[in-house]
């Protein structure tokens, strides 16, 4: 996978250099470039922000910069590659925004698929609506929010998708395993862990996971996966019946 990054503090994402992610790039996995918007200015003070029309508090950033950065980065287009399939085939363009979508697992699964990510990193009050507007034309655009809280601007957004999705890409995680039995793969929260020692400060390891009756200990993990997301998530079980949500048949 490629991953484009622009945004005005590229220094930002030195930690994907390291870990988990920095091993994927260096094992070709992951082509990741960060590319700073003020690359794309020509006045002396490398101006990417100007007052709102309408008038408001703050600053938006103006769309000159930004069409200049995403022109050296998305393929190159004519009019008449409006609605080809070959557009639906281009890089996807991503703005982390309030007012996105919101980004979930299964998202990430989805964006973990595609070949070419090019992410937009906002300040300010954010970015003029007209470089959403044209590449919306020339590709496949999404505002995609993290959640309803307002960050200081795009890029701790953009680390915590890269992460999110960068992970799910074959061959990142060394044990693919490990990817299944994860909160929200399922659609529910991911059960309790335990490992040794068997008692600690007085508190028990559950009796069921020293038993080994793997039957009884996923039946006792599929159990706490419903009690958890019950209790802080009800949004996410099934609005029909829970019968689908009891214990496998098989886990007696
Ligand atoms: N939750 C989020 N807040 C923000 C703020 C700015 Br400014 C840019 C992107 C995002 S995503």
């Amino acid at each position: 996978m490629r991953i484009d990054i622009i945004s005005i503090f590229p220094e930002f994402f030195g930690v994907l250099d390291i870990s988990l992610l920095g091993r994927a790039r260096q094992a070709g996995l992951i082509d990741l470039a960060v590319h700073n918007l003020r690359d794309f200015t020509h006045d002396r003070h490398n101006t990417v922000d100007d007052t709102p029309y309408g008038g408001g508090a703050g600053m938006v950033m103006k769309p000159e910069p930004w069409g200049e950065a995403l022109d050296s980065i998305l393929p190159a287009t004519d009019e008449t590659d409006a609605g080809t399939p070959e557009r639906a085939t281009g890089p996807v363009l991503i703005f982390p925004s309030p007012a996105g979508e919101q980004f979930t697992q299964a998202m990430a699964r989805e964006l973990a698929r595609e070949p070419h990510l090019v992410f937009g990193c906002g300040r300010y009050e954010g970015i003029d609506q007209r470089v959403v507007d044209h590449f919306a034309g020339r590709g496949r655009v999404r505002l995609v929010s993290l959640g309803d809280y307002v960050l200081n601007g795009g890029e701790v957004a953009v680390m915590a998708m890269i992460e999110a999705i960068g992970r799910l890409i074959p061959g990142v995680v060394g044990n693919p395993e490990s990817l299944v039995e994860e909160s929200h793969e399922d659609g529910l929260l991911e059960y309790p862990s335990y490992t040794k020692p068997a008692s600690w400060r007085g508190l028990d390891v559950p009796p069921v996971l020293l038993s080994g009756n793997h039957g009884a200990i996923a039946a006792w993990r599929r159990q706490q996966q419903i009690d958890r997301t019950r209790a802080v998530r009800p949004d996410l079980l099934p609005a029909e019946d829970d019968a689908d949500l009891q214990p496998p048949a098989n886990s007696k």
